[in-house]
């Protein structure tokens, strides 16, 4: 573990992609024995939060996989990827790793199988990842999940059993935004509904929210941040509650 600074701002760097034998961004280590190292369940307020991490008050090793869910383009793979670079940890896009087992875009996935066969396949991968970073001794590692990956029961009990959870939420219009502006979307994010974009939006939102916040321990507002800030809010939460 090290503690450096740029910019006025505490960089922290664990030496965890070595001991856990990957490198950041690779496909895994030894299958290990499945245990339970969820933690407290309750959600804490930003605001109670200890003052930012210096090299006084230097950090502890993460130590324990997170993982990190939220609607469709709250920033669950754009915050994954740089809370990887930061903690120095390897990072898993669930989404990703099922384009590359299927060889086939999420759209077209969509497209040939539905939706349902689309589940299957994030119920699989999420499977296989979680049994292999949870346990006697867990894996620090980054997961993004999919928007979707907490609608099923089977799901949301994997993660609860694998390791502390961070819901990013944003406000209709900012999801709507970025879902737009995305170029990513066309191939990534294909229709749920029938309805249109805003309509969709609104309903799932208002459907998934509350398991979002079952699976969770952190919400996070997204709406006004940007991927630095969120990153920082969640490194000192993991500082504080999930780190040797
Ligand atoms: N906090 C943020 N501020 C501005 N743009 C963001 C933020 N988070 C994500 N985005 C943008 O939203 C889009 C979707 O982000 P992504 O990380 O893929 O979200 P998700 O994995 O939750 O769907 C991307 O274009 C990304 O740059
Ligand atoms: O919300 C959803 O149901 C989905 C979200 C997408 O991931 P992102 O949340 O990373 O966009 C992707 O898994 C798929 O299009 C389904
Ligand atoms: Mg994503």
């Amino acid at each position: 573990m090290r503690s450096g600074n740029a910019s006025g701002t505490a960089i922290w760097q664990c030496d965890l992609a070595l001991e856990c034998g990957v490198e950041t961004g690779t496909v895994l280590i030894e299958s290990i024995l499945l245990d339970n190292v969820s933690g407290n369940r309750d959600h804490l307020v930003l605001h109670e939060l200890s003052p930012e991490p210096s090299p006084l008050n230097p950090a502890p090793s993460l130590a324990v996989p997170v993982y990190l869910t939220g609607y469709r383009a709250s920033g669950k793979t754009s915050v994954a990827k740089r809370l990887g670079e930061q903690l120095g940890v390897p990072v898993i896009d669930l989404d990703a790793e099922i384009v590359s087992s299927a060889k086939a875009s999420i759209a077209e996935i969509f497209s040939q199988s539905g939706e349902a066969g689309f589940r299957d396949l994030e119920t699989e991968q999420l499977r296989r990842f979680a049994e292999r970073v949870s346990g006697r001794e867990p894996r620090a590692i980054i997961v993004s999940l999919g928007g979707g990956a907490i609608l099923r029961e089977v799901n949301r009990a994997v993660i609860a059993k694998s390791g502390p959870c961070v819901w990013l939420d944003a406000d209709t219009a900012t999801i709507i935004g970025r879902l737009r502006k995305d170029s990513a979307s066309s191939h990534q994010r294909p229709g749920l509904t029938d309805l249109p974009l805003e309509q969709e939006v609104e309903n799932l939102l208002a459907t998934r929210r509350p398991l979002y916040q079952q699976v969770s321990q952190l919400r996070i507002d997204t709406s006004d941040l940007s991927i630095e800030e969120i990153c920082r809010q969640i490194v000192d939460w993991l500082g504080q509650n999930h780190c040797d």
